[in-house]
């Protein structure tokens, strides 16, 4: 089967020919006039601090949690948004993507080497149902697919790289591009890719994701020195979607909303879904160019890199910040491994 389409390619036809989502240009301005006062003071180095759960290191311990991490980074919106799987970490209760690795922490704290390939490529179900136990009734979505990605890919890891990461990043040669090929090409459960239209297209939500996030953890220092960085795409997950809507970037035709507000199920790869994710990754990509050309027109030099990545965790951390205004808009939903 021939490759498919690259991320930022896919996101360009599929924003060519959506139907029912589109990009709003004035949306796209407000948003980046929303980053304009933050981007200037945009730095890699601010990774590791903005978050307490991000790890504090940047060696290969640090790389192993941020695989282990974005190998299970994904679905983890709860059938009744107010009840859903929580982890109590450090005295606060952590829910969605922090509750993953809030149990991570929690686990290694407790001495058990939940970043290790050696431990998690032969880790047990009832193991794994443990250490990402919840705090509450309601457990983390597809346990048994987690269980599955950690055997696989710790078996895998420890097959092709040494068990290390690092391995894989060295092997990369300081590019992003070819740390992404390297992860699809090896690793199953990242090949995040679909039909449109009768192309073959990619997204590749996790691994440009652990792309990012190797990058952030080595504050784009030695191995982390990628020299093409910029080409990576913004992460189609379900939460910037939300937001992108939220502030008008975005737009849903009547039939689709109707569909998001019923609360309704998308499968992965469906028409509306890969719409609403390449319109997304399109949407992000022009708003990284506005918001470079109002950066110019104030003859703003920006300390640091200016991209994509930077655009998507700063949106990504809003929605987070902002979780009460986006209660009336619609997230899809979307069951599976790939966001
Ligand atoms: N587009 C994008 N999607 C991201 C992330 C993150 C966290 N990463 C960064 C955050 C801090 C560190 O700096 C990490 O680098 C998680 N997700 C996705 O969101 C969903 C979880 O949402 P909720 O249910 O609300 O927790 C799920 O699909 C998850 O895969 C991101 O940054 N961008």
């Amino acid at each position: 089967m021939d490759a498919p389409l690259p991320p930022r390619e896919s996101a360009r036809l599929v924003a060519e020919k959506s139907r029912d989502v589109r990009v709003a240009p004035e949306g796209v301005r407000r948003a980046a006039e929303l980053l304009l006062p933050a981007a200037s003071a945009w730095r890699v180095q601010h990774w590791r601090a903005l978050h307490e759960l991000n790890p504090r290191g940047a060696d290969e311990a640090a790389l192993a949690w941020v695989f282990v991490v974005d190998s299970l980074n994904f679905s983890f919106w709860a059938e009744q948004e107010e009840r859903g799987c929580e982890v109590r970490y450090g005295g606060t209760a952590y829910t969605g993507y922090w509750a993953l690795c809030a149990a991570v922490n929690r686990a290694l704290d407790r001495g058990i080497p939940v970043t290790s390939a050696s431990y998690y490529a032969t880790v047990t179900l009832d193991e794994v149902q443990d250490i990402f136990r919840s705090d509450t009734a309601v457990p983390m979505p597809l346990i048994e697919e987690r269980h599955r990605i950690l055997n696989e890919t710790g078996k895998i890891l420890l097959e092709k790289f040494g068990g290390s990461f690092l391995n894989c990043v060295q092997k990369s040669k300081k590019s992003a591009q070819k740390l992404m090929h390297l992860v699809v090409e090896n690793f199953p459960s990242y090949r995040d890719e679909t039909e449109f239209e009768g192309k073959r297209i990619s997204f590749y939500k996790r691994a440009q994701i652990l792309v990012a996030d190797t990058w952030s953890v080595l504050e784009g220092r030695g191995d982390g020195c990628f020299e093409d960085i910029s080409s990576i795409t913004m992460f189609a997950d379900y939460r910037l979607p939300q937001i992108l809507v939220h502030l008008g970037a975005l737009k849903y035709s009547d039939a689709l909303l109707k569909r998001l507000l019923r609360g309704e199920m998308l499968s992965n790869g469906e028409k509306h879904e890969v719409e609403i994710r390449g319109c997304s990754i399109w949407c992000v990509e022009l708003i990284r160019d506005c918001l470079l050309e109002l950066l110019e027109k104030r003859g703003e030099k920006p300390q640091g890199e200016i991209n994509s990545i930077l655009v998507d965790y700063y949106l990504w951390d809003y929605a987070r910040d902002h979780r009460d205004d986006l209660r009336g808009v619609p997230f899809h939903r979307t069951r599976c491994i790939y966001y």
